[in-house]
């Protein structure tokens, strides 16, 4: 193998320069503050500068975001996986989002519910292929456009086709390499901004009964890193992908471990001695128990509670009082709890949170919305937007939510996702409310909102009602509410007037250009060659 032709100092030299480039362009960014220097990652590269699409689109989200910032509006975008469904969505959203929770259903072997339990490459693929499409629109429009005149340019069609795609990451798949390769396949494949959460790996759960499970503060601030470091080392621009920080704390009833010290205030531990649950339950199940039942037994019997209620439950007012005020000096970790509460009470509280775990080690929790509000503010200079994803559209907990994030990062950009199985009713809104809900998130910063899986309500409903208007009126059916009211569509819902709406003119142009027949405008006079 021939050794690479550049002399130390020259390697050595262009070292520099890369890195002063990697400073310039992190000076463009100063919401970010990365854990690393430009010296690491530029030794991390790659010797071939690369550039990628991904980055442009990062950038063009980027800029629409703080323009509807500055406006007080906001992105309104939906859900697919479907590039047919992305092309008609370029004529009324800026943005795509291709949701994991949909690539589950329709993009892999095995369809099943929102668990996350898909190859960890799935989501990316659908990405490359979604933004593939988008290529292939942009390309065709381009090319009808210039075999006509300027003069008849205007009344064309000229639809931006390349709406950035948003795109969810998920926890990631895994290690931190298995996260930074999933990051890569999504610059990669075009993706301008994708959203890491901080659920624990193979425990996001939605079915009754079953909790989730978030990871420590530490280990999804870890995460966003191991994202944060790919976009960086990816070369040339590639720091422009942008990374949403959703958090998925909101109700979530368990966390995998207590080794981070800033999520000890929410940590519930038994405060009576009791049995182990995990023991209760194995043998409660050995004899063929109702689990459920046993369960919220052993919760009654141990008096489970935050280690702060605890000290709350056996103190005076007074006590508490400077009991919270200690602790506000103080390191947040659960021994420096009981060292203070044993010194402002005199005694000690009996707590132990090892009693409630899990079969499986989760600690038990009891997450507010300061929690959520603590974790946002801890992973927002990783990221360039934030995702506070709750179980219901709880207003005062919304409106708490980003007010106090904003407090410390008045700039700071949100996504809101109106998830599927919201209740707006039993939530609180009235349909006032309801008519004006996008509009007064966007006060509150929430710049981009997703309606995550249309595809799935919607497009269930249209073949619903398509599918049994054609069983009854068959070919006649389909005239009167397909057809004919997609053909009266302006703009047509297929592409281009008189023309087809797979691009038949665009295969047709590469047969002319390969037949060497000239089949661009020069002027102003039209192309005979028009199709
Ligand atoms: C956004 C989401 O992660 C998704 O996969 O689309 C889901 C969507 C939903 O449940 O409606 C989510 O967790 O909100």
């Amino acid at each position: 193998m021939p050794k690479l032709a550049i002399s130390v100092e020259q390697e050595q030299a262009a070292f520099e320069e890369e890195v002063k480039a990697i400073e310039k362009q992190w000076s463009e960014r100063p919401h970010l503050k990365r854990p690393y220097t430009a010296r690491t990652i530029a030794a991390l590269r790659n010797t071939i500068p690369q550039s990628y699409a991904s980055s442009v689109q990062g950038r063009k989200l980027w800029n629409q975001l703080n323009a509807h910032n500055a406006a007080g509006t906001c992105e309104l975008t939906f859900g697919t996986t479907d590039p047919v469904v992305v092309s008609q969505m370029a004529k009324h959203q800026q943005s795509v989002y291709v949701s994991g929770a949909l690539c589950g259903f329709s993009e892999v072997s095995f369809p099943g519910m929102d668990a996350c339990d898909y190859p960890w490459d799935t989501v990316p693929k659908v990405v490359k292929k979604v933004f593939s499409s988008q290529l292939w629109h942009d390309q065709r429009q381009r090319q009808y456009r210039m075999r006509h005149p300027v003069s008849e340019r205007a009344e064309l069609e000229n639809w931006d086709y390349l709406a950035p795609i948003v795109a969810d990451g998920d926890m990631g798949f895994g290690n931190l390499t298995s996260t930074m390769k999933m990051a890569k396949e999504f610059v990669e494949s075009g993706v301008a901004m994708i959203h890491l959460d901080d659920l624990a790996i193979g425990m996001k759960k939605f079915t009754v009964g079953q909790g989730r499970t978030v990871v420590p503060t530490s280990e999804y601030l870890d995460r966003l890193k191991a994202v944060r470091m790919q976009f960086d080392v990816m070369g040339v621009n590639s720091a422009d992908t942008l990374l949403l920080c959703r958090c998925d704390i909101d109700h979530s009833e368990f966390i995998s471990s207590v080794v981070d010290a800033r999520d000890h205030e929410y940590v519930l531990g038994a405060t009576r001695q009791v049995r182990p649950l995990k023991d209760v339950l194995a043998d409660a199940q050995a004899v063929g128990e109702d689990l459920k039942v046993v369960r919220s037994a052993w919760k009654a019997s141990a008096g489970l509670l935050t280690y702060d209620d605890a000290v709350k439950a056996q103190a005076s007012e007074d006590q508490f009082k400077t009991y919270k005020l200690e602790l506000s000096k103080a390191n947040p970790s659960i021994a420096s709890r009981r060292e203070i509460a044993s010194k402002v009470l005199s005694k000690d509280i009996f707590f132990d949170w090892e009693l409630p775990r899990s079969y499986v080690g989760q600690y038990m929790f009891a997450p507010t919305v300061k929690t959520i509000i603590e974790r946002a503010i801890a992973a927002a200079p990783l990221g360039d937007v934030t995702w506070a994803r709750m179980d219901s559209p709880v207003w005062k907990d919304i409106v708490e939510f980003h007010t106090e994030v904003r407090k410390v990062f008045p700039d700071r950009l949100f996504a809101f996702g109106y998830t599927g199985d919201y209740d707006y009713g039993k939530a609180g809104f009235s349909e006032s409310a309801i008519k004006t809900l996008h509009l007064d998130l966007a006060k509150l910063g929430v710049v981009w909102q997703v309606q995550p899986i249309w595809s799935l309500q919607g497009l269930n409903l249209l073949t619903e009602q398509f599918g049994k208007l054609f069983a009854e009126e068959g070919i006649a059916g389909y005239i009167r509410t397909v057809q004919t009211p997609a053909l009266a569509t302006k703009p047509m819902t297929d592409g281009f007037e008189k023309l087809s709406y797979c691009g038949g003119y665009l295969a047709d142009a590469f047969f002319e250009t390969v037949a060497g027949e000239e089949i661009v405008e020069k002027g102003s006079a039209p192309n005979t060659k028009r199709h």
